[in-house]
């Protein structure tokens, strides 16, 4: 039997533990002598889950009730954000692991790992301007996941999607566990800017309004196809080129905004939780759920493309094809198949050379 205050000094030490024990450390839980949890669910990984979009994206993921295990991995902070979010009374277990040291560990066992490690633009930047550096951070993380959970989805929101998932999905057939199913470049922000501004000009609430986003995730890639539109509505040439250019540079538009201190972090967040969360429930099996991604495809010439997809329990289970265009549509898919092939290629060699 131990004393009450051997037992307070034992809660206390785990309070503050050393960073290399975090993870054994959170494994005993606060009450020091019992793993709590044994909340039936999945199993997710955040990678950069200090920064800007991790934290946020970190508490909505605590918040998420399919979600039984989180593990947060950065190479800064951990231990800062875990106890933090540690201390909400919902059912997933937080686990912190720092370092490159820990990351096998963060990785092992998980169900899906969300990426939005690496650095965000400043003004003046394009999202390729981020390559140099972003490029090295996703091999390295992926390289940890074909090692730790090849099964698992992977949701890749680090810039420039458009070849981040491209060195991916190289990372992961060079290690010989390559899925295209599994693997899911986040565009989810650009649907909800769409139906945002889309809300705003037709007067109605923005989640009663879908817009299918397509093409990839940088300037003229994204190709929101308002002709499609739900609930289906006209736009004057007007509005459409004024709607096309704002969900176009929906992510300069808050770059310039913050003025050099980031870009999108907290609607990044929610878009990737809503998308982490449809990835989820396409695991456990729900049936009709559709969001827009961008994966390997069919869809057009181009191996890597964003449509509406299918998801399900081995991850896109279907890509849906793009539907009726207009012309306006057709000129803009043109345009963006230019840039992504580029994108593409230099994502590819990026491994390959
Ligand atoms: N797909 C999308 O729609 C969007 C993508 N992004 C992208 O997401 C990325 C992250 O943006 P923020 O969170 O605002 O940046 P941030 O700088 O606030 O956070 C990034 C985090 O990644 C961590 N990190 C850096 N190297 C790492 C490594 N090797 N392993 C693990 N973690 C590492 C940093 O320590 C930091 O905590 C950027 O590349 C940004 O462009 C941002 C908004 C939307
Ligand atoms: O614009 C950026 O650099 C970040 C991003 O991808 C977005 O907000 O869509």
């Amino acid at each position: 039997m131990q004393s009450s205050s051997e037992r307070i000094a034992r809660i206390a030490s785990h309070l503050h533990p050393p960073s290399s024990q975090m993870e054994e450390t959170s494994l005993l839980g606060r009450s020091g002598c019992r793993a709590k949890g044994g909340t039936p669910g999945f199993k997710v990984a955040i990678l950069g889950a200090a920064g800007g979009i991790g934290q946020p994206l970190a508490m909505l993921m605590k918040m998420n009730p399919l979600v039984s295990v989180l593990h947060l991995y950065d190479v800064v902070n951990t231990p800062g954000v875990t106890a933090d979010l540690s201390h909400m009374n919902t059912g997933a277990v937080v686990r912190g692991f720092l370092g490159q040291a820990q990351l096998d560990n963060a990785l092992t066992g998980m169900d899906l790992v969300i990426i939005p490690a690496g650095v965000p633009r400043k003004p003046g930047m394009t999202r390729d301007d981020l390559f140099n550096i972003n490029a090295g951070i996703v091999r390295t993380l992926c390289e940890g996941v074909t090692r730790c959970c090849p099964n698992a989805i992977v949701n890749l929101i680090s810039n420039p999607v458009n070849s981040t998932v491209p060195i991916a999905a190289e990372v992961f057939k060079k290690a010989g566990t390559y899925n295209p199913r599994r693997l899911l470049g986040v565009t989810t922000l650009d649907v909800a800017r769409a139906n945002t501004f889309v809300a705003e000009v037709l007067g109605l609430d923005p989640r009663n309004v879908n817009i299918p986003v397509v093409g990839g995730h940088a300037g003229v890639t994204i190709l929101p196809l308002l002709s499609q539109a739900t609930p289906p509505s006209s736009f004057t040439p007007e509005e459409v080129a004024y709607l096309t250019e704002r969900i176009q540079n929906g992510g300069t538009e808050v770059v310039e905004a913050k003025a050099g201190t980031g870009s999108a972090t907290l609607s990044m967040a929610y878009a990737a939780a809503q998308f982490a969360d449809a990835c989820l429930r396409g695991l456990r099996g729900d049936v009709g759920i559709v969001e827009c991604s961008y994966v390997a495809s069919q869809v057009t010439e181009l191996p890597f493309f964003a449509s509406r997809v299918r998801l399900g329990r081995g991850g896109v289970e279907e890509l849906l094809p793009l539907g009726p265009l207009n012309e306006f549509e057709r000129a803009g898919l043109e345009k963006a198949k230019k840039e992504l092939t580029e994108s593409i290629h230099k994502g590819v060699s990026f491994i390959k050379s």
